[in-house]
């Protein structure tokens, strides 16, 4: 439970009146930043008098420091990344988001699998305070690679590095993730919401995340894909092929789920980059 904020009426009426007038609530937001209001209660009570779930509403992008490193979106039909020739089949524009095919082989995918499985735990997320916690939304079992700890871990990783133009260094550990029937990630953002108390400290080393890859190790035998609700877009998980997709803090275009799966298992392979260097790598 959480306590309700009382809002003036005056305050009530002003925020409608300048939605009204057709201006959008990013810039209500921003004027009543202006005038003092703290932003994460700005939120909220924007949410609460337009009757608007939280999450649909943009996330404050104000942060301390300048903005780091993007993306370059890979583009169709076929990008070679350090030797090696990946596919692109699909590509969306808002988020930019990309199906990926081949971009591990089939040997990698079963390689990848026999290295994390007898590391899996009960996968965690991060909560607002930066900690890690079980999750009821994340019912899969997990583990994470350090920093180009195998080779082939380390080949994975300079893969994306070229395929994406960021540095290794600014990819977070691959994490591995099993689910089984029934299993599932709820809708969720992987970026980290500003407005988080959080937020500095799990931004501290790194800075934002700025986009996802999520790498399909087996074929599912039904169910299992990536959803993104705001697209109305499933991406099947088929082995060696991957959904890659970028956003800024705040981009609720990039709401996806890790469907159930309907039968059989499914292996995934997470990569996700941030801003700035993460770690400094193990390796030369
Ligand atoms: O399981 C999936 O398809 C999505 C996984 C995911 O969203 C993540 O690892 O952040
Ligand atoms: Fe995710």
């Amino acid at each position: 439970m959480h306590s309700r904020t009382t809002i003036s009426h005056e305050l009530r009426e002003w925020i409608l009146a300048t939605t009204r007038a057709g201006h959008g609530v990013p810039e209500v937001l921003k004027l009543m930043k202006e005038h003092g209001y703290d932003p994460r209660q700005s939120r909220s009570i924007v949410a609460e008098v337009l009757k608007l779930p939280l999450a649909t509403l943009p996330a404050s992008t104000a942060s301390g420091s300048p903005p780091g490193l993007r993306p370059k979106h890979p583009g169709a039909p076929e990008v070679r990344a350090d030797g090696h020739a990946i596919g692109v089949s699909l590509s969306v524009d808002a988020p930019a988001l990309r199906v990926l095919e081949n971009i591990l082989s089939a040997r990698e995918c079963d390689e990848l699998i026999a290295l994390a499985r007898p590391r899996l735990q009960r996968a965690l997320t991060v909560d607002s305070e930066g900690r890690q916690q079980v999750d009821r939304r994340r019912t899969s079992e997990g583990m994470f690679f350090t920093l180009d700890e195998v080779p082939l871990v380390g080949r994975i990783e300079r893969r994306v590095a070229a395929l994406l133009d960021v540095p290794a260094s600014h990819g977070e550990g691959l994490q591995i993730l099993h689910y089984l029937p029934g299993q599932a990630y709820e809708p969720h953002f992987d970026w980290f919401d500003p407005d988080q108390p959080g937020y500095e400290t799990i931004t501290a080393v790194g800075g934002q995340r700025i986009a996802s890859v999520v790498m399909y190790l087996n074929t599912p035998a039904r169910g299992g894909g990536t959803a993104f609700p705001a697209l109305g877009l499933t991406v099947t998980a088929r082995r060696g092929a991957a959904v890659y997709f970028a956003y800024e803090g705040g981009d609720c275009s990039s709401l996806h789920a890790g469907l159930p799966v309907l039968e059989g298992e499914k292996w995934i392979a997470t990569k996700w980059l941030r801003e700035r260097p993460y770690r400094r790598p193990t390796k030369a």
